[in-house]
Formats: C-alpha cells, sequence, structure tokens
C-alpha cells in the first residue's frame, strides 16, 4: 500500500466505528502499539487495527494454533492479535522487509507476554520463504498486494489440513471488483478467484475494513 493512501479505515464511518467500540478487550499494550504507530510511522494506516486485530484473535482462538506464518509483521500489531490465541508452546514465524518496521515490531513484543513465542525474520518475504516450510496452522498474508496469487501458490501447500489461510485488503477499497488498470486490485482480484476455484478450500471474504479474506483448508 503507498504511503498516505486512504483506507476504508481513515474514512468517516459510523457503523464501522460502532462495530469497533463494541468489540473487545482490547489489550493496553495493543492500545500503545497503535499510538507508537501513528507517532513514528509515515505510513500509519498500513496497521491492523481494533476491529480487524479483535477478528484475527477471535479466530486464532478458535484455531488454538501451534504453528502461525505471517508475511508482513509492520509494527507487530495483527502478530499480538494472532498470538492471544497461541496454544501452549506455540510460535508465530513473521516476515518483514524493511529494517526500521523491524526495529519497532521488536520493541512491541518486547511490551507484550508473547515476545518468546515470536520468530521476527527480517528480509525479503521471497528470501525467506524456503526456509518456512510449515506445516502452519494458520497463515496471514499482509504484504505487497502483487505477489498475493504467487504467496497462494506456495502458502497453500504450506497448510496443514484444517488450517486457516487469512489476507488482508482483499476488496482494495472497492476496486476489486471493476475492471480498472491498477495492478494491485488486479493482483488481489487473481487471488480471490484462486482461492475461491481451489477445491481445498472454503472462503468467506470479510468486507471489513479492506476485507479480509478467511479459507480454511479441508481435512481430506
Ligand atoms: C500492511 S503492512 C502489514 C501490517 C501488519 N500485518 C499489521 O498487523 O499491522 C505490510 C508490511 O509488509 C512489508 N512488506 C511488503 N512487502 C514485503 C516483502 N516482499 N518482503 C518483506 N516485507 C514486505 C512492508 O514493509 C510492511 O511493513
Amino acid at each position: 500500500m503507498m504511503p498516505g493512501k486512504p483506507t476504508q479505515r481513515d474514512r468517516h464511518d459510523p457503523p464501522a466505528e460502532y462495530a469497533e467500540r463494541m468489540s473487545g478487550p482490547v489489550p493496553d499494550y495493543l492500545h500503545r502499539v497503535e499510538r507508537q504507530t501513528y507517532l513514528k510511522t509515515v505510513a500509519p494506516q498500513m496497521i491492523t487495527g481494533s476491529l480487524q486485530g479483535r477478528m484475527l484473535a477471535l479466530l486464532a482462538t478458535l484455531q488454538h494454533p501451534v504453528r502461525v506464518l505471517e508475511l508482513g509483521t509492520f509494527t507487530g500489531y495483527g502478530t499480538l492479535c494472532l498470538a492471544e490465541g497461541l496454544a501452549t508452546g506455540g510460535t508465530i514465524d513473521t516476515v518483514e522487509g524493511n529494517p526500521e518496521m523491524a526495529w519497532l515490531a521488536e520493541r512491541h513484543f518486547a511490551d507484550s507476554p508473547f515476545a518468546d513465542s515470536i520468530n521476527l525474520h527480517v528480509g525479503q518475504i521471497s528470501d525467506w520463504l524456503p526456509k518456512l516450510t510449515g506445516p502452519f496452522d494458520l497463515i496471514y498474508v499482509d504484504a505487497d498486494k502483487q505477489s498475493y496469487p504467487y504467496y497462494f501458490g506456495i502458502l497453500v501447500d504450506r497448510l496443514r489440513p484444517g488450517g486457516l489461510l487469512l489476507a488482508d485488503n482483499v476488496l482494495w477499497d472497492g476496486k476489486v471488483g471493476s475492471k480498472g488498470p491498477d495492478p494491485d486490485a488486479a493482483a488481489l482480484r487473481e487471488y480471490n478467484r484462486l482461492v475461491l476455484e481451489d477445491p481445498r478450500l472454503e472462503v468467506v471474504v470479510l468486507p471489513i475494513r479492506d476485507g479480509l479474506s478467511v479459507a480454511r483448508k479441508s481435512l481430506v
């Protein structure tokens, strides 16, 4: 996402704001992550944020994963939401290409109860993916949008049967529905098609924030 790009979350949206206020509780350390992200980064709107964060935490709690993979850590908000649902001894591998964001995320993890459960890998996702072979119980994709179809081809095989594949921004400000020239929208449209047409997956696209795709891999 380009810095400064207005998102669903930046707009005045009373139902979404009400839904956010009525969802919780949000742990104190996440309020601190959000505040630090708005104080210290140039594109704070990239943060997962509280409504979607509560959704991630709830999905993770229901899934109770032992191994989680996140692509795109940013300042660690989503990572910490997913960590709430980890099974005892479970771990999260998360990949961030911007060292300054990784530095912030490390501090946010240290300020949470989950520092020992999170492995932060700094570098390009394409360099780390060969080393993160899984299998994973839950995967959250929240990185460069044009690579989503490529990530899908790799990640679906690394998801264990019954595992969840989550992807953020799949509505791309409503642009996925029209066949315009936006290359990010085109890639996200292709990602949504791949997920829907894969016989191993069942999927629902939730229209919260910029669109959250929730897909489950079948058990057989
Ligand atoms: C939308 S933000 C992630 C938000 C985060 N998941 C959260 O919960 O707040 C996307 C992040 O992915 C990182 N990123 C994008 N493409 C990447 C790539 N190819 N390799 C590594 N990191 C990447 C960016 O630096 C950015 O911090």
